[in-house]
Order: C-alpha cells, then sequence, then structure tokens
C-alpha cells in the first residue's frame, strides 16, 4: 500500500528537511506526499516531489493536516519542529501532535527520529 506522509519544517529547519526529503527522495517519489504551504513549496522546487500543498502553517496548514490525520488518511508525520523560536499558531502545533498521540501515528519532531521512521518505512516497503 502507497505510504501517506506529511511533511512540515519551520522556517529555521526548512533546509534539514530539504536534506532529507534529498536523501529519502527516491522512497519519497514512492509516497503519496502532503505538506504545509511553504514546505511543501520548497519539497516541490527543490527536491522534484510531487507534494499535496495545504495553507501554510499559521494560516491553518497544521489543522488541515491534523484533519486528515484525524480521518485516517495519513500514516506518518515528519514535523521538524524549531523549540526555539516562539510560534503564532502554537496551539495548532500542540494539536497536531496530540492527535498524532490520540489516533498512535508516527510523528518524528527531530532529524534523528526521522531517519528513524524513514528509513522503517523504506525497508517496509522495499519487502
Ligand atoms: O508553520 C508550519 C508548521 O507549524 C509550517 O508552515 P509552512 O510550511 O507554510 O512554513
Amino acid at each position: 500500500m502507497t505510504c501517506r506522509i506529511a511533511l512540515i519544517a519551520h522556517d529555521k529547519k526548512k533546509d534539514d528537511m530539504i536534506a532529507l526529503a534529498r536523501e529519502y527522495a527516491e522512497f519519497l517519489r514512492n509516497c503519496k506526499l502532503y505538506a504545509t504551504g511553504t514546505t511543501g513549496g520548497r519539497l516541490v522546487k527543490e527536491v522534484g516531489l510531487e507534494v499535496e500543498r495545504k495553507h501554510s502553517g499559521p494560516l491553518g496548514g497544521d489543522l488541515q493536516i491534523g484533519s486528515m490525520l484525524v480521518e485516517g488518511h495519513i500514516d506518518a508525520i515528519i514535523f521538524l519542529r524549531d523549540p526555539m523560536t516562539p510560534q503564532p499558531h502554537e496551539p495548532d502545533i500542540n494539536a497536531l501532535v496530540r492527535s498524532c498521540d490520540v489516533h498512535n501515528v508516527a510523528c518524528a519532531t527531530n532529524l534523528a527520529t526521522a531517519h528513524l521512521v524513514l528509513s522503517q518505512l523504506q525497508a517496509g516497503a522495499a519487502k
């Protein structure tokens, strides 16, 4: 089954997200990808991935992805959060991460975990 993954990164983590996506590009090309607006735009432009883009995070993009997750349409989230910068939409960010816990969906919020999740999903897809 095609893996459905949401990719989200705060501004200071976007370069990390691009590097991560490049590393797993071959696998990610075979997934159904969703992203918040700005993250998605960069993934399309700089990595050449096909991504369904939602609104930018501060405009409700995290909530849109959270809603999809609650409906059972997302298998994993890579959410590279910036723990050092206050975000205007902090409640939305918390709601998305909480939804992952409520619905038992894998949620990687830092690079180390993102590598573990993506390498595991990639290995599963190769079986
Ligand atoms: O703010 C975000 C996640 O909380 C990310 O939104 P953008 O991808 O639009 O920058």
